[in-house]
């Protein structure tokens, strides 16, 4: 495995004509790459979850593009086409079409060698993801003063460039000595805290306890966790902030407990063009994902299953968003605008 000195396990890796993916469905027991050469097979890595994390999608529909351009040559309808198949492969992360928006910019320009240009473009956003990753790592860490902090889902190397957003921040807090302990929700259906917040913080030798989703609120009325640090799939223009189903019954439970509630995430997650958590679109996936586990049926037959994969939690839920570009306390339409460098 890939790993650049404690950024933990690279996932994505460009390795010249085509990604190696770090296949997720099948961590922790097994370890397994998949080669992605067009930009089709880059849109089923994301819609199947090969690929998986707010970040991390964004920087594989990237080389994705890339792929695309080589593909098309010079027709671009045929680009087009491939670009919008792309985009539709996950719904709620807007890293993805962040990601296809910002080489559509580079497609624009007209450059001469487009696949090469692109190439360059999305080596660049993975780096500058794993940048923007340190940096939040050292502004969101220093918020934390000691104790406990409880996670959910998976924020970490896998889900992104490499270090990890609020993984990325216990990372940092742990190196300083500043959390003693890391709680992980186990995150059904998919149990990305299980199999690979737990995997990566075992590897790195940060003490992780796993505990299920309603196991949350006993934990935080012990009163040994001073933060809950989450990611985010998108930020609305008001604060409000969407991540993996789970999310806004943790703030719920934190604002009740007295616990404060951190977001990280990078400004490549921030849409300004949302509104309001309303305005974001939800993912559902198949009901058989709750049905069913590593293919064994767990539920009666019969029975239906709800799977919504991310939720909103309202701004007002939230302590700080913690961005490269600096920290939003308290967030709201005014500190969003003003992080953005936009004028209210
Ligand atoms: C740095 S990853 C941030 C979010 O993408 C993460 O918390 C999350 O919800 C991932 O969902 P997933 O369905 O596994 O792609």
């Amino acid at each position: 495995m890939t790993t650049r000195e404690n950024d933990g396990v690279r996932a994505v890796i460009w390795a010249g004509d085509c990604l190696r993916l770090l296949d997720q469905r099948r961590l922790p027991s097994d370890t397994v790459w998949i080669e992605a050469s067009t930009v089709d097979e880059v849109a089923s890595a994301i819609r199947d979850m090969v690929v998986r994390g707010a970040p991390a999608i964004g920087i594989a529909a990237a080389y994705g593009v890339a792929m695309a351009a080589r593909a098309c040559g010079s027709d671009p309808d045929a680009l087009d086409a491939a670009l919008a198949r792309l985009a539709a492969a996950r719904p709620t992360a807007v890293n993805l079409r962040w990601a296809i928006e910002r080489q559509r910019g580079r497609i624009a320009e007209g450059a001469g060698d487009l696949a090469a240009v692109l190439l360059a473009e999305a080596v660049a956003i993975h780096e500058e993801d794993v940048t923007a990753n340190r940096r939040m790592g050292v502004l969101g860490g220093a918020l934390i003063e000691s104790g406990d902090v409880l996670t959910h889902c998976n924020t970490g190397s896998l889900a992104t460039g490499g270090y990890g957003t609020a993984l990325g921040v216990i990372r940092s807090a742990y190196a300083d000595g500043r959390i003693g302990r890391v709680y992980a929700d186990e995150t059904r259906p998919w149990l990305q805290g299980a199999r690979l917040t737990a995997w990566e913080l075992v590897q790195d030798g940060i003490p992780v306890t796993l505990l299920c989703e309603g196991a949350a609120a006993t934990l935080l009325a012990r009163g040994e966790v001073s933060w809950v640090v989450a990611g985010a799939d998108r930020i609305a223009a008001n604060g409000d902030v969407a991540n993996k189903i789970g999310t806004y019954s943790l703030a719920v439970l934190a604002r009740y407990h007295g616990v404060r509630f951190m977001v990280v995430a990078p400004t490549s997650t921030i849409d300004m063009n949302t509104p309001d958590g309303a305005a974001i679109p939800i993912e559902e996936r198949p009901a058989d994902e709750l049905l069913s586990l590593a293919g064994q049926p767990v539920a009666a037959a019969g029975a239906g299953a709800w799977n919504p994969v991310f939720d909103v939690t309202p701004a007002g839920l939230i302590d700080a968003i913690v961005t490269e570009a600096g920290i939003v306390e308290q967030p709201g339409l005014a500190g969003m605008h003003e992080l953005m460098g936009w004028r209210a």
